[in-house]
């Protein structure tokens, strides 16, 4: 796998290209815009996403899909959840018969409560070995900075995870490979909803203990939802559980809990919006396709429930916390 192509160049994707083209690949990343493609090439630089960083000078950047998915042996998916569908069917022409595409999406559709493999294999009509996904605790401007990070690779077919594992080791950034696809999505898909419920918290002046009990029964919540949904409980100790939930939490440079923090410091979802310059926090949509995926499998998730409620239904924060203590008690592992 040497010859590799990644499809959109925000935060994430220009940074898992530079991963890439560190580890020595021949990587060509598809920009949206020709000035972000032309930057890139031209100046090794991707102000508007990664400032400060400067690129690898191997890595080219492109806004024809057709030049960027030109003899590609892995196809890297790198656009928002909500769009990836609607991506990838105006590139599905165009994608090399047998390609391993690799998602690095963190979200569930709304309207079908699909995991983005799922989407990916459904759109580009593809067997589901074909299809793996990269999540772990991987905030796009520490890997950029070239801070040491673990991540995984889950793919049902093993050795398609293995190549992409060996295609982008480098040393700063070490992937471990699994085959629990489900595990991994639903950790890096609920963990956006718990960062917003931290943010929120710490808006509202909450301190650690706050942020420790939203994680720890934030992952109880993934947890079941992962269970219904036939994961393995163990992932969500890993990287792509635990891992994740930790660092998109704790961190600033979280887009989610960034967000959340202005819901619960007051600000409307439209300001918050505003505030994060079109880059995309996914918990904000994926907290309604998560709550209903859970109401669709008996599951109770009311962290996720009430991030829904502040975020589209206008439930004060101070509200959702009040609400959150007072429900009926019980035994922790119930
Ligand atoms: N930024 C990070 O630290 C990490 C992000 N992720 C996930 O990677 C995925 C991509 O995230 P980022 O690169 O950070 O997002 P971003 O908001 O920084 O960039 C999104 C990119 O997708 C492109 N795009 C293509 N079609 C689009 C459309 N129709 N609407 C909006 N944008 C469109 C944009 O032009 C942009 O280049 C998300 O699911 C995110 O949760 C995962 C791990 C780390
Ligand atoms: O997924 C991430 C870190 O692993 C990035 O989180 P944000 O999208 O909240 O910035």
């Amino acid at each position: 796998m040497q010859r590799i192509a990644v499809l959109g160049a925000g935060s994430w994707g220009t940074a898992f290209a530079k991963v890439l083209a560190d580890a020595g690949r021949d990587v060509v990343l598809w920009a949206r815009r020709p000035e972000v493609a032309d930057e890139i090439t031209g100046q090794k630089l991707n102000t508007g996403y990664l400032p400060g960083i400067r690129l690898p000078e191997t890595l080219r950047a492109t806004a024809d899909p057709i030049l960027a998915l030109d003899g590609a042996e892995a196809v890297v998916l790198a656009v928002p959840s909500q769009t990836l569908r609607a991506n990838l069917a105006s590139w599905r022409e165009l994608l090399p018969e047998g390609v391993t595409l690799v998602s690095l999406a963190k979200g569930i559709e709304l309207g079908t409560g699909k995991r983005m493999s799922e989407v990916v294999a459904e759109v580009a009509q593809v067997p589901s070995e074909h299809v793996a996904v990269v999540s772990g605790p991987n905030l796009a401007r520490e890997i950029a900075a070239q801070q040491p990070t673990a991540t995984v690779v889950a793919c049902m077919d093993h050795e398609r995870a293995v190549a992409v594992q060996r295609a982008s080791a480098n040393g700063y950034f070490r992937p471990y490979t699994i085959t629990d696809v489900v595990g991994c999505e639903l950790g890096g898909a609920c963990k956006n909803v718990i960062a917003l419920a931290c943010g929120i918290a710490h808006g509202l002046g909450f301190g650690d203990n706050t942020m420790a009990s939203l994680i720890t029964r934030g992952l109880a919540e993934t947890a079941r939802l992962g269970a219904a949904l036939g994961a393995d409980p163990m992932t969500f100790a890993g990287l792509a559980g635990l891992g994740d939930l930790v660092a998109t939490c704790a961190s600033p440079l979280s887009r989610n809990r960034s967000f959340g923090e202005r819901l619960g410091k007051g600000e409307t979802l439209a300001q918050a919006q505003e505030a994060a310059h079109g880059q995309v926090a996914e918990g904000v949509k994926s907290c309604s396709s998560i709550q209903d995926l859970g109401a669709k499998h008996g599951v109770d998730m009311p962290i996720t429930d009430g991030v829904r409620r502040v975020c589209h239904d206008g439930l004060d924060p101070r509200a959702m916390a009040a609400e959150l203590l007072g429900r009926a008690q019980k035994a922790e592992r119930q």
